[in-house]
């Protein structure tokens, strides 16, 4: 049962636990809340002549019912709210550690708002539904065969009556599941979609209001809004007319218990007992039933946020094994990949970057010389051919151990949302405050940094936004010179610099990338003329690879691109 639960509301084993814990005491709360009715009968019995009732007896255990429904029921509550709250935790780790176990090729940037919604708001769905409806649920389902088999046995056409329409109500609820989780699933997608787009309008409000597109945007947003409540209102319907129904249903109950028992009353076959019993177990079931049937609705509304996060949890990890890498020669046979699986980016290249040398992408735009340094770094795992760093295939070591010897500086600079000093120390978490300091100097930092308002403490917002794009940049540089990694791959890092910042960092770049596996990629072809290799890629190939003189005889597109540098070089607007 709690493997049932575990598969069907993608948790945790604990949460399972928490869970089953929780729908065994909503079954002894529903059975106790029945005690005080046979106690009553019993009483009735007694006051009626047709039995022994002891007042004193009977207020004792009045009592005892009391001490024991404030017991379970304070234990179902206590377990249920504390074990989902603990869930959602749980839940939001175990999401957060398989998306670290992720290759970036499961979600691309495009998706990123999707895994925050799920996160957040799909982990909060069910939080509701586990705290307030899946015990509910299974519990009353297990309550309803208790009471049916008692019902059943005390007087079967009795029993048959008041439960006939309580089956049909269930059945009928379990019929229009599939109705429900479709039209839920509906509103899901389409909350989604306008989440994207509403993030898209943040993200892009500069290009926005700079190609005056304000108006526009604005009626697609709010097109987007009243399609959103229409089909919510759809779904509430498709929703609230199973509940109504079935709940209504449900009150048969109490007509053909009422029906029945009088018949049965008036042939002599069952006393007054009997009959108010049966009445009173009526009115008892059809409460529960309408706490089901609103129950079923909510489990029918998670249904999109649990599928999703068992796409998170279960999507396949990126695996390896554990691997001491002492040497950083880096090589590639026969490298395959494609980001969408159908055309490769990277098509059947082979390369070496030897340990103390620098070696030099260049090519085309979209190429494939940010894809290939992606690959290297593990960051997507290529689809076909081999890739070895100490001779060792590179889809067969753990990330861990190959991220600790690689230092990447990427073109998309990210930064976490708090200090500059924080934000460098991510190269090292066990740097000392000097070495942090010296890391920033060397990366040209120290001199901005020392005017912002609380200099290192200063917190930079969201991905830095706080700073201009050359001063993101060489915080992350400075990140890579407190790593100190074996393996540095720069990824135009030149971009949103200076001349100035450029030339101070190249000087400390040069004494960083000494004895280490350097690949570089830059447009500033002069800088990279003295490097040991440049690989020349174009469509995903490696047309030609040597150093700078050489290449000039033997590769065309190098020297297009040498003589394209040359010109622009020359350019004034
Ligand atoms: N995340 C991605 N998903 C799908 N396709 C991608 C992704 N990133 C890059 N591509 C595609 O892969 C190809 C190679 O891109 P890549 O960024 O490696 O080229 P590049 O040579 O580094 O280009 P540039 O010099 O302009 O930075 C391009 O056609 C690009 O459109």
């Amino acid at each position: 049962m709690k493997e049932y639960l575990r598969k069907t509301y993608a948790l945790t084993e604990r949460g399972a636990d928490g869970l089953w814990r929780a729908t065994v005491y909503g079954f002894l709360k529903n059975i106790t809340y029945m005690l005080p009715m046979f106690l009553l009968m019993y009483a009735t019995n007694g006051l009626l002549g047709f039995g022994d009732f002891n007042g004193a007896y009977g207020a004792l255990g009045f009592a005892l019912i009391g001490v024991v429904m404030f017991l379970v029921i304070n234990k179902e509550y206590h377990t249920t709210f504390n074990e989902t709250y603990k869930e959602s935790a749980n839940l939001r780790m175990e999401i957060a550690e398989g998306i670290r176990q992720l290759p970036l090729s499961s979600f691309n940037k495009k998706d990123l708002t999707d895994v925050s919604q799920t996160m957040m708001k799909d982990v909060e769905a069910i939080e509701h539904a586990l705290s307030h409806s899946v015990p509910t649920y299974y519990a009353y389902l297990a309550t309803v065969a208790v009471i049916g088999i008692m019902l059943l046995i005390g007087q079967p056409l009795l029993g048959l009556a008041v439960l006939a329409p309580i089956v049909l109500s269930i059945f009928l609820a379990h019929l229009s599941q599939k109705m429900q989780k479709r039209a839920t699933k509906k509103y899901y997608l389409r909350q989604r979609k306008s989440s994207k787009a509403f993030q898209e309008l943040i993200d892009l409000h500069e290009e926005i209001q700079s190609y005056h597109l304000s108006e526009t945007k604005k009626s697609e947003a709010t097109r987007l809004v009243r399609r959103n409540e229409a089909v919510h209102i759809h779904t509430e319907l498709g929703q609230a007319l199973p509940v109504t129904f079935s709940g209504a249903i449900s009150f048969l109950s109490l007509g053909f218990a009422m029906v029945a028992g009088t018949r049965l009353l008036q042939s002599g076959t069952i006393n007054v007992l009997y009959f108010a019993g049966y009445v009173f177990a009526a009115a008892r079931l059809i409460d529960a039933t309408t706490a089901f049937t609103m129950a079923h609705a909510e489990i029918a509304y998670i249904s999109s946020s649990v599928d999703k996060i068992k796409s998170l949890v279960d999507a396949p990890e990126q695996t390896g094994s554990p691997t001491a890498l002492t040497g950083f020669d880096i090589a590639g046979e026969d490298v395959c990949f494609a980001y969408d699986k159908k055309k490769n980016v990277i098509d059947g290249i082979a390369f070496e970057a030897k340990q103390n040398t620098v070696t030099a992408l260049v090519g085309p735009s979209g190429c494939g010389k940010s894809t290939l340094l992606r690959l290297v770094s593990r960051l997507y795992d290529y689809d076909a051919g081999h890739m070895t760093v100490d001779g060792k295939e590179l889809s067969s070591i753990q990330t861990e151990d190959l991220f600790k010897h690689v230092s990447m500086v990427f073109q998309d600079v990210l930064l976490f949302n708090g200090s500059v000093f924080d934000n460098i120390r991510i190269g090292k978490y066990d740097a000392t405050e000097e070495e942090v300091y010296e890391a920033a100097k060397r990366a040209g930092c120290d001199d901005f940094v020392k005017q912002l308002p609380q200099g290192y403490d200063t917190i930079i917002g969201e991905n830095g936004s706080r700073l201009s794009g050359g001063q993101r940049q060489r915080i992350s540089i400075a990140r890579a010179f407190l790593k100190d990694a074996e393996i540095i791959l720069l990824d135009e890092i030149a971009a949103s610099l200076d001349v100035e910042n450029e030339k101070y960092i190249q000087e400390s770049l040069n004494r960083l990338i000494k004895n280490k596996t350097v690949m570089i990629i830059s447009h500033r072809m002069k800088s990279i003329e003295g490097v040991d290799q440049i690989i020349v890629m174009n469509g995903g190939k490696i047309e030609a690879c040597g150093r700078h003189e050489a290449l000039l005889d033997e590769s065309p597109t190098y020297r297009t691109m040498i003589e394209s540098f040359e010109r622009s070089d020359a350019y004034v607007y």
